[in-house]
């Protein structure tokens, strides 16, 4: 199977009904996510710091979508919370799709203070809040959280203590809040993408890194956006229902790591 094999496999009206928050619907992955959910039939709400890649992603989804770009900065709670009120009141919610996150890629003794604080306060304190700001709509119908987290999670990388202390902090947050929240039928779940070949990330890393990470992908390949978007379709949607508190790798065996091979050079 290559990314070019994929094809999408939930029904097309699976989510009509639904409203859902993307976070970085703006481009990559969380684009990818908002056009598959439009597709499906849920209204969706993009959020982003960027006007401009926020309302290409609803022309993109075409006239007929039920699309809204919504202008803000996730680290901003006041506003987040605003703004989860808003739709929430206009149009309920089902989703939550914490997707809005990043880092630069540095040495633990490289970081300083503020770049340590930049990182943890988007890719963990703005979760929280959107989340907690959330609880309640979510609750009126038994909705989920999608924490977009990344595949070495639980393995750790070089130069990215901040963000992945920041994304350990919200698999922990999404464990726990699947306890506190499952009595409110709210499901939260992470899923772990591998390497995905976005603008974002061939700005970040240099490109022979990034060839590097993807030869050594088990099942030989990056991770596409639409994979991405079709797992986070299935869990917002009534099929994963009884999925929560999950980390969810999508990243072709990459989080098994260098493989131990007690067969020697040529056993494979
Ligand atoms: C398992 C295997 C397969 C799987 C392998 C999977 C591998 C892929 C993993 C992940 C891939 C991706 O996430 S790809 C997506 C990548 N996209 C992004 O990361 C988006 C771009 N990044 C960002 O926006 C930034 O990193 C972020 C910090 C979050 C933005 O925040 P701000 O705008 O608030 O930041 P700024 O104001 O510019 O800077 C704040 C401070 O950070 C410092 N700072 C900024 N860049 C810095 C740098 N390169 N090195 C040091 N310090 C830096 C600044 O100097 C400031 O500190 P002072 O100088 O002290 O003031
Ligand atoms: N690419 C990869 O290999 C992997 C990526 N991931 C994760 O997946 C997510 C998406 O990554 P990807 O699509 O590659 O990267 P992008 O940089 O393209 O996506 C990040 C999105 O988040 C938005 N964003 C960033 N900061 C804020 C903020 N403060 N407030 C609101 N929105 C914000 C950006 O829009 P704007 O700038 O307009 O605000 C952008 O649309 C990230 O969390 C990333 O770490 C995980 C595993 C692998």
């Amino acid at each position: 199977m290559t990314a070019a094999d994929f094809r999408p496999v939930l029904a097309q009206d699976a989510l009509s009904g639904h409203s859902v928050i993307v976070t970085g619907a703006g481009s990559g992955i969380g684009r990818a996510i908002a056009l598959r959910l439009l597709a499906l039939g849920a209204r969706v709400t993009g959020v982003g710091r960027r006007a401009e890649t926020l309302e290409e992603t609803g022309r993109m989804a075409g006239a007929d979508a039920a699309y809204a770009a919504e202008v803000c900065d996730v680290r901003e709670a006041d506003a987040v919370e605003a703004l989860v009120a808003r739709v929430g009141e206009a149009h309920g919610l089902t989703g939550l799709v914490n997707n809005a996150g990043g880092q630069f890629f540095a040495r633990a003794e490289d970081i300083s203070p503020r770049g340590w604080q930049a990182v943890v306060n988007l890719n963990l304190n703005a979760v929280f809040a959107i989340t907690r700001a959330a609880r309640p709509y979510l609750e009126a119908s038994r909705g989920a959280v999608v924490n977009m987290s990344l595949s070495p999670v639980e393995r750790g990388a070089i130069g990215m203590s901040h963000s992945l202390a920041a994304r350990a902090g919200v698999l922990a947050m999404t464990r726990a809040l699947a306890l506190e929240w499952g009595g409110q039928g709210i499901r939260v779940n992470c899923l772990g993408p591998g390497t995905v070949l976005t603008p974002a990330l061939a700005d970040e890393a240099h490109a022979p890194h990034v060839a590097k990470l993807v030869a050594g992908v088990p099942l030989g390949r990056a991770t596409s956006p639409e994979e991405v978007a079709e797992l986070t379709a299935f869990l917002i949607s009534p099929a994963g229902a009884l999925m929560t508190g999950q980390l969810i790798q999508i990243d072709g065996g990459a989080h098994l790591g260098v493989p131990v091979n007690m067969l020697g050079e040529d056993g494979a």
